[in-house]
């Protein structure tokens, strides 16, 4: 008899040394690359991206640290107001489908949620609308460490986030300085995921994570490969496995990107799956850096040919409702 043996699909691994370390010659090929994988699943994973693996470590020990806490301990890094971006966040209070307009359960996660640290005292930061983006964040006490850890991380991101994006203009046929002066004053928030060993079954249509796309522009996400991980859907609409190694990082396109490129890259749908029912549980962590532009900048389509399937909206209106739209707590508690 015939064997058919199976399609491994996965997704693309991009090494990022030649780019970041030669020509503008490689740094086309790669634009080329990054091109070819986000027209056709907007995900792939890096490598060669100079991130010291310290920092990840750090960080992500940090997190454990702070997750394995009693519940009460947390909660004292949540935010007075339920609409403020930051701080800790229970389980129960967010369910990511509800942002693609599919209303499941809420997600089986808590996380912490921040941005930067320090701004300029200039008013697109201090004014009534700056001070929407440009939140202080909530650092618990313990460890006390965390947010020394968690800011030099953010900065490490910043400049991989802009290398990349020189990159992603590259592949589109634009100036390679093309985001430059949308993204000097990005509005940039990270959050730490954590999903919770499964000790009760979920409810019907109850994931770690809903099938959702991302915000921004692009989000890099650090997580580990342990039962109940990252999946996105292909074009033919299979859900593959994404790997999140430790070391590495997974890089996808968010919808503002989408639309910027008039659907040419995808931002693409994904989900973190509930461990399978009979293996050991376990917890699981992932670090996302969700990279958003300028909150003054108009996202409008930058395709040469053919009609825009946008309209042209403004990076901070456009998370805003997405934040709107995916909270499913009303009131703190
Ligand atoms: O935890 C993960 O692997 C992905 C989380 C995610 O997609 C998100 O928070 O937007
Ligand atoms: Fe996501």
């Amino acid at each position: 008899m015939k064997q058919v043996s199976p399609v491994i699909a996965t997704v693309p691994a991009i090494d990022l040394s030649a780019a970041f370390e030669g020509g503008p010659e490689d740094r086309q090929r790669t634009g080329d690359e990054i091109d070819r994988t986000c027209r056709e699943i907007g995900f792939f994973t890096i490598t060669g991206h100079g991130v010291d693996k310290a920092l990840i470590d750090d960080l992500r020990d940090q997190s454990y640290r702070f997750f394995n806490q009693p519940l009460e301990q947390k909660k004292r890094s949540a935010p007075v107001h339920v609409d403020t971006p930051r701080g800790y966040r229970g389980l129960g209070f967010e369910a990511l489908a509800h942002g693609n307009a599919d209303a499941t359960p809420p997600d089986l996660k808590e996380y912490y949620h921040f941005g930067r640290e320090q701004w300029p005292d200039e008013p697109y930061y201090t004014s009534p609308e700056g001070q929407q983006y440009f939140v202080p964040n909530i650092w618990p006490d313990e460890p006390p460490g965390w947010a020394d850890s968690a800011a030099a991380y953010y900065a490490a991101m910043e400049t991989l986030t802009s290398k990349l994006l020189g990159l992603a203009a590259l592949g589109l046929g634009l100036d390679e300085h093309f985001f430059d002066d949308k993204i000097d004053r990005h509005i940039t928030a990270m959050r730490i995921n954590h999903y919770p060993a499964q000790v009760s079954s979920p409810e019907s249509r109850q994931l770690r994570a809903g099938a959702h796309t991302d915000y921004g522009l692009l989000t890099i996400l650090n997580g580990e490969n342990t039962p109940g991980g990252l999946q996105v859907q292909t074009r033919q609409g299979n859900w593959v496995d994404v790997e999140t190694a430790p070391d590495s990082f997974v890089v996808n396109i968010g919808d503002l990107l989408m639309r910027w490129t008039n659907d040419r890259w995808v931002s693409n749908t994904h989900r973190v799956v509930n461990p399978p029912a009979g293996v050991p549980q376990c917890s699981r962590l992932s670090i996302a850096f969700f990279h958003h532009p300028n909150y003054d900048t108009i996202i409008k389509c930058v395709a040469t040919a053919g009609e825009a399937k946008y309209p042209p909206v403004s990076s901070g209106d456009y998370r805003a409702e997405k934040y709107r739209q995916t909270r499913i707590a009303k009131a703190q508690g």
